[in-house]
């Protein structure tokens, strides 16, 4: 039997809990300070036990998933070198920032049980167990940094693991990690909630600021919106890196501010030009709820109207399509659609709904 532990079932620990519940010889134990919430667990059914008792839940455990805001795994850390664990056990985390974690963990070194940091680089900006999902890792990138002393059969123990996630497993050094992450996934928090609040702060003398603001708008602050002491936590946490970048985002905007006051139009294309570029070359959204597991392809003639044709076809017979895209230059296909479906069932009714009509491949 494996035993693994969480504590913090919200969306990130309640995610993994619901990716190996129910999975072979395996018992997931849930932890939380408060009564309640262990009840709440319970009845959710997201872990097959849970707890207030921190001897209990660590007892035996062959991994131990510390899912607590940043500020709280360093605390955690030092809670369990105090507490009997398994022989062998592994500890991990899912904190948005490593280096200051990995430096904490480091100081588990106990015999026989070994701390590997990790992050799921996958979210929502929704928080707590009622968000949770199995479907959330799948395809995004989930980071583990062990160190030096990480034995490797420890690293590939819970790399295993992790395959139930059907995550993609990258082994990074935490300072990288938090070079990377704060340039990808911290700045922009910051970007999008100073870009809200500037806007609200014109709205407050007219509120045509808040009805006129449109899908850009969204687009740009989704992120806002995401969980204030999670993030306080990130940001405290990854200091060093922050301040750097955000040097280097004033120097981004002062580069605009240059360009507009001097009527530069051509620099001000070229860095439309260059970030479209740049943007093009992402890989694929692929994580999240929201993400597409199945796709399938189709030749389409070039008239006005075939994609809302297809998609009132796929619509009429309860068909659920996650995306459509335009592939306008395959290799030797051109008029190619793209058409994504969260659920295999569906693609595989589409392809057979849409070959009738259409060459349809997968
Ligand atoms: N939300 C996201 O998109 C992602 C979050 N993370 C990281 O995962 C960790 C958890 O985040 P979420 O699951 O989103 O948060 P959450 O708010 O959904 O869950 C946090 C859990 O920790 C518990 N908790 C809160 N404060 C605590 C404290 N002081 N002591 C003990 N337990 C406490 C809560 O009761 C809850 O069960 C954070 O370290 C975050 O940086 C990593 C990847 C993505
Ligand atoms: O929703 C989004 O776009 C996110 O950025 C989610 C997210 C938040 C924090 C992380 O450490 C990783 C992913």
């Amino acid at each position: 039997m494996i035993k693994i532990a969480i504590f913090g079932v919200g969306l990130i620990g309640g995610s993994l809990a619901l990716c190996f519940k129910g999975k072979p010889d395996v018992t997931v134990v849930g932890h939380s300070n408060n009564p309640a919430s262990v009840e709440k667990y319970m009845k959710r059914e997201v872990v097959d036990y849970a707890t207030t008792s921190m001897e209990e839940t660590v007892r035996d455990a062959d991994f131990i998933f510390l899912c607590t805001p940043v500020s709280t795994i360093g605390e955690y850390l030092h809670i369990l070198s105090d507490l009997p664990l398994k022989p062998g056990c592994i500890v991990t985390d899912v904190g948005s920032t490593k280096a200051s974690i990995a430096e904490s963990g480091s100081h588990l070194r106990r015999k026989d049980v070994y701390f590997i940091g990790g992050h799921p680089m996958a979210g929502k900006e929704k928080s707590g167990v009622e968000a949770a999902t199995s479907l959330l890792f799948e395809n995004a990138f989930y980071v583990l940094t062990p160190d030096s002393g990480t034995p490797e059969d420890a690293y590939e123990r819970l790399a295993k693991l992790l395959e139930w996630t059907k995550a993609r497993i990258l082994k990074l050094d935490p300072k990288l990690h938090d070079g990377i992450v704060g340039a990808i996934s911290h700045l922009p928090h910051i970007i999008a909630v100073a870009l809200v609040n500037q806007i609200a702060r014109y709205n407050e003398s007219n509120e045509l600021y808040r009805d006129l603001a449109a899908g850009g708008f969204h687009d740009i602050t989704r992120i806002a919106s995401s969980d204030p002491v999670m993030w306080r936590d990130i940001l405290v946490d990854n200091k060093s890196v922050l301040l750097e970048l955000l040097k280097d985002w004033n120097t981004e905007i002062a580069g605009f501010i240059d360009m507009i006051e001097s009527g530069d139009g051509i620099g001000i294309e070229q860095a439309f030009q260059k970030a479209n570029g740049f943007r093009s070359s992402l890989p694929e959204r692929r994580k999240g709820v929201i993400h597409s597991f199945y796709d399938i392809y189709v030749d389409v003639p070039d008239h006005p109207g075939i994609i809302g044709q297809i998609a009132t076809l796929l619509g009429n017979c309860r068909i659920n399509l996650s995306n459509i895209q335009i592939i306008e230059s395959r290799e030797d296909i051109p008029g190619v659609l793209r058409l994504s479906f969260s659920e295999e069932s569906h693609m595989d009714k589409a392809l057979e709904l849409l070959k009738k009509d259409y060459a349809v491949y997968v």
